[in-house]
């Protein structure tokens, strides 16, 4: 199984695209615009949509999507995630206003869009892959996922500041083999980065310490105004960790 990173970055500019993730053909997890990248019929093979939490970086491409290929696709989309995500993105996304509501086009009883609950500790299996939506702390209601393919796992923190249950959830995935972990800001941004829940390296490399399986350490989410630094700061001061950046375009298999 692959996941392709279309885009891992905090921000925008140049090269920088925000965060999706592609599993095989069909599952995204979360459609920031990296999505925007993928060929025409690439896009027509996605059927699957998991969303973190209802940020605007994790969501961007979400409704050009489902526009682009509603009419190159005999079934709908389905876009998972928790209540709360799933009711921002009807009332304040998909609300005719911003964009027209793909779940009631053509009509609301085979729309080009549908949505699937997907509470927190809940798997759902697709082409042999079992995500899990595990908790996340941020501003917003959010979730980090583990993506299960039997043979290995991958677990993507989402955007958040950790919590006990989510190492308790890491350290007891005998097969994990990759931990993406998100820091959004550098040291020099302390306070915002605990203001907007996310990490800088001192608060990563504390939370770290609970991880005890030997799992490849990628960190993703890097906001673009110090993301050299802030890589800077985490390999310098990190100690018995594999860890690297996750990279646009890298593939994990797993
Ligand atoms: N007080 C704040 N709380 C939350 N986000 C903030 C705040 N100030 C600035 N931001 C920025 O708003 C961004 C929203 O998306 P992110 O969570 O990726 O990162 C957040 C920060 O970069």
């Amino acid at each position: 199984m692959q996941l392709r990173i279309l885009g891992c970055s905090g921000g925008i500019g140049g090269a920088n695209r925000t965060t999706s993730f592609l599993i095989n053909d069909s599952i995204l997890i979360d459609a920031g615009t990296g999505v925007g990248d993928l060929s025409f019929s690439a896009l027509t093979r996605i059927e699957h949509v998991f969303i973190t939490h209802s940020h605007l970086d994790h969501i961007a491409c979400l409704p050009m999507l489902v526009d682009t290929i509603m009419g190159s696709r005999n079934a709908p989309i389905t876009v998972y995630a928790t209540e709360t995500t799933l009711n921002v993105l009807k009332k304040h996304i998909f609300n005719w206003a911003i964009w027209p509501d793909f779940n009631k086009i053509p009509n609301a009883k085979a729309p080009f869009m549908r949505y699937s609950l997907l509470e927190l500790g809940q798997s759902c299996c697709i082409d042999q892959c079992t995500i899990t939506a595990i908790p996340a702390v941020h501003t917003v209601p959010a979730v980090g996922y583990k993506l299960d393919s039997g043979k290995s796992a991958v677990i993507f923190s989402g955007d958040s500041v950790c919590n006990t249950e989510f190492w308790d959830i890491v350290n007891s995935t005998e097969n994990l083999s990759h931990l993406i972990i998100e820091t959004a800001f550098s040291n020099r941004e302390y306070e915002l980065a605990n203001a907007a829940k996310h990490f800088c390296p001192l608060t990563l490399l504390e939370q770290l310490k609970f991880l005890n399986r030997p799992a490849q350490v990628l960190v993703t989410h890097l906001k673009p105004a110090d993301s050299e630094l802030t890589m800077q700061e985490i390999l310098r001061d990190h100690s018995n960790i594999s860890i690297s950046r996750l990279e646009q375009n890298q593939i994990i298999t797993f």
